[in-house]
């Protein structure tokens, strides 16, 4: 993708002015406005706007069929909005190609899942240090990267465990490191504890609200979980395709 000249940017910023701006508070890394999204008859999302800052942890919490993963696809990339825009800082993501979309999330966002969908033939480092090769980073400096990542995230012993021989919550970390190691500004997870007891739910949550925002990423998390949503630093709740104000 190409980078926009901090002109462009700037004007790109100036004319989409930050929802709720608040006066000393940074510009969102990631923006949604107005985002619709249809499957044939089925409405997905209605009109979402929603902004999320360099730092922050936002739940997207809802009833099951309401469109929060849709939600989160639409912000991510993965699909694109019917009507509506989506920002990554001041780049508009909604209007790129499938293939400048999937160099996107590649190089500037992360993604952790229920399941790990970690590769259970390869060793934990060189699941997190494979995004990083598939970028063309040599595979001695992805592998430094990856163990280094995986210390961050209290894997430091494990980096020679496959998937197979880690417990759901290491194997989450792991993932969660993928996640991290190329240094992303926003990291999407859907329901990331929802195979986890409370215990090792909690811990993972923790992981990866502070291990991401520490690094200033913004962070949007789907959850039906009450306990998670208290740990991230916002809660929208996704109601019929919108942002229910209840
Ligand atoms: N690929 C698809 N094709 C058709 N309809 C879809 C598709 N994906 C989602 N939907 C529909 O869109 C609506 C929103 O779905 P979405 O998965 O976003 O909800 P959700 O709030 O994440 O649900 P859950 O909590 O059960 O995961 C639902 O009616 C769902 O059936």
């Amino acid at each position: 993708m190409t980078q926009p000249s901090p002109h462009t940017t700037q004007q790109s910023l100036s004319q989409h002015q930050p929802i709720n701006p608040r006066p000393g508070t940074t510009s969102p890394a990631l923006t949604g406005r107005g985002l619709v999204k249809y499957y044939g008859e089925v409405v997905g999302l209605a009109g979402v706007d929603v902004a999320v800052r360099p730092g922050e942890a936002l739940a997207v919490m809802g009833p099951s069929g309401n469109g929060k993963t849709t939600l989160l696809h639409v912000l991510a990339g993965i699909l694109t909005p019917d009507q509506g825009e989506v920002w990554l800082g001041g780049d508009r993501v909604d209007q790129l190609s499938d293939a400048q979309r999937t160099v996107l999330r590649r190089r500037r966002l992360g993604f952790v899942f229920q399941d790990n969908q970690l590769l259970a033939e390869l060793p934990a480092d060189e699941n997190v240090a494979l995004p990083l090769m598939v970028d063309g980073i040599s595979r001695r400096d992805a592998i430094g990267r990856a163990r280094a990542t995986l210390a961050q995230v209290g894997l430091a012993n494990e980096v020679n465990r496959r998937p197979g021989e880690l417990s759901g919550g290491q194997a989450q970390r792991v993932a969660i490191a993928r996640a991290l190691v190329g240094e992303p500004q926003a990291v999407f997870a859907d329901e990331p504890t929802g195979a986890l007891d409370a215990t090792t739910g909690a811990q993972v949550i923790d992981l990866l609200v502070g291990a991401a925002t520490h690094r200033g990423a913004a962070v949007v998390v789907v959850t039906h979980d009450d306990a998670v949503a208290a740990r991230c630093h916002r809660v929208v709740r996704i109601v019929d395709g919108r942002v229910s104000q209840r």
